[in-house]
């Protein structure tokens, strides 16, 4: 499957992107009008024609992405639970009376929103408190995994939304500064590298839109001595080489107490050389290609650099050992599969070597102490935390960072939130007393 062409599409200019917002426009309106049981039904619909889709949907994601059937099914099944979820809470979303019965507060969807995507089907699937709260979407994916999000306009069109209200353009960064400075584009919601979203927040800036953003990590992953052994180790492998290392909160720098540091080291060794590689429409394979030559190359590069830092590799995905704080793989984002071991003595240093970072995504610890778990957890600089597991996202449980890793949440009921304004109503119930 390396290198084929799977498919070719024009960039959407701005004559398309117009369009786009236009219909998005026309859709909106009538969107924004149903009431929540309405949306609910629609909702259902959409996560059930998912789910007898899966297979289909799971392999266009594999062939979009590389990464492995068994993990893309993993995928489409959280799209249609983040569906049902949503579903649940829109027929809750009604005003609320406030305190004298003097006034209300209602939540108003934003208008037409902009999403823009990395390699992943899951951002698209998942991003429903957007339709949610009554909003339409304009959504431009990554010009490297153009093909599965289609499928999704397809089927929320199936599954009644009104015609337009997810609108799909395809490009580069043109296309997307085109959206992101687009007057009638009321929210942005970015998914990428921290230089792009510091440029996005410049653009959304000039029109005053609010924005989520989903940016880059280098998450630490703590692993005491006290620990269950072979969860920890399962846990490694978790934090690491899900879709060949390319997703964002990857807990890539592993510190591992010296007492266990030998031990853990030789299972994490055995354990990676034992995954099984190739082509990831194969049932067996769990680690599929990088996204493309470039990006392998770049991080090939880092495994280059890192052998000129340490002479301790373990093998091609893993740094065994001896890694320090200050080598280039332990500080700079490499999304890809390249685990960098450290060591360390005490919870009090080791908390302050995880914190040592601009980004914030998230982190993990395990230990059976669940007392130090939660004292490490309250420490730590990350807006998505582990104890005992890592890279597990149930829908109900936002989702998102701290500092450069960016801000606004995806998931749970609090997400809503970031895709709807608050209209606040006061009524006079007397007479007017007046100071003139
Ligand atoms: N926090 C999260 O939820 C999350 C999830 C997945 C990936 N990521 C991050 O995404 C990064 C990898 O993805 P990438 O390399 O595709 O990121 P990227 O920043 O290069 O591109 C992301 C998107 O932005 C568009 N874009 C690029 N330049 C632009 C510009 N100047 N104006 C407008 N749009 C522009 C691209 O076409 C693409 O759709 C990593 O840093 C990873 O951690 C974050």
């Amino acid at each position: 499957m390396a290198g084929r062409v799977i498919a070719t599409f024009a960039c959407s200019g701005e004559k398309e992107v117009n369009l786009a917002v236009q219909d998005a426009k026309a859709a909106f309106k009538i969107w924004s009008q149903k009431s929540g049981m309405e949306r609910c039904r629609v909702l259902l619909e959409a996560a059930r024609i998912i789910r007898e889709r899966r297979d289909e949907i799971a392999t266009v994601e594999t062939i979009n992405n590389g990464k492995s059937i068994f993990e893309a099914r993993w995928d489409i099944d959280t799209s249609w639970q983040c569906l049902e979820y949503y579903a649940g809470l829109v027929g809750s979303m009604a005003g609320k009376p406030q305190l004298g019965l003097s006034g209300a507060t209602d939540r108003e969807a934003l208008g037409g929103c902009l999403g823009r995507g990395t390699w992943d089907i899951k951002k698209p699937f998942v991003l429903v408190s957007w339709v949610c709260a009554g909003n339409a979407m304009i959504f431009k994916p990554s010009p490297f995994t153009p093909v599965s999000v289609l499928l999704l306009a397809e089927i929320y069109t199936e599954a009644g939304v009104p015609p337009g209200l997810f609108n799909v353009v395809q490009g580069g960064a043109a296309t997307g500064q085109f959206l992101c400075l687009h007057h009638d584009v009321a929210k942005v919601s970015f998914t990428g590298s921290v230089p792009t979203g510091s440029k996005i927040m410049e653009m959304a800036a000039k029109g005053i839109k609010p924005i989520t953003l989903e940016l880059g990590g280098k998450s630490p992953l703590i692993i005491f001595s006290d620990c269950d052994l072979e969860n920890a180790v399962k846990g490694a492998l978790m934090a690491n080489f899900l879709t060949q290392g390319e997703v964002c909160c990857n807990g890539t720098r592993v510190f591992v107490q010296k007492e266990i540091l030998e031990k853990f080291t030789k299972e994490v060794v055995k354990r990676t050389q034992g995954i099984k590689i190739g082509d990831p429409l194969l049932e067996g394979t769990r680690m599929g290609p990088l996204i493309n030559r470039p990006h392998l190359e770049r991080v090939l590069g880092f495994i280059e650099l890192a052998k000129e830092q340490t002479t301790d590799i373990g093998c091609i995905t893993l740094f065994a050992a001896d890694c320090r704080d200050e080598m280039t793989c332990v500080r700079e984002e490499i999304f890809g599969p390249v685990m960098s071991i450290l060591s360390f003595d005490t919870e009090a240093e080791v908390l302050e070597r995880a914190n040592n970072t601009t980004f914030g995504l998230a982190a993990g610890v395990f230990t059976r102490d669940i007392q130090r778990a939660h004292r490490v957890v309250a420490g730590l600089q990350a807006g998505m935390c582990f104890i005992n597991n890592y890279n597990v996202s149930p829908v109900e449980l936002p989702f998102g960072g701290y500092k450069k890793s960016g801000f606004g949440r995806e998931n749970g009921r609090v997400t809503i939130e970031y895709y709807s304004q608050l209209k606040t109503v006061y009524v006079e119930m007397g007479d007017v007393e007046s100071a003139f």
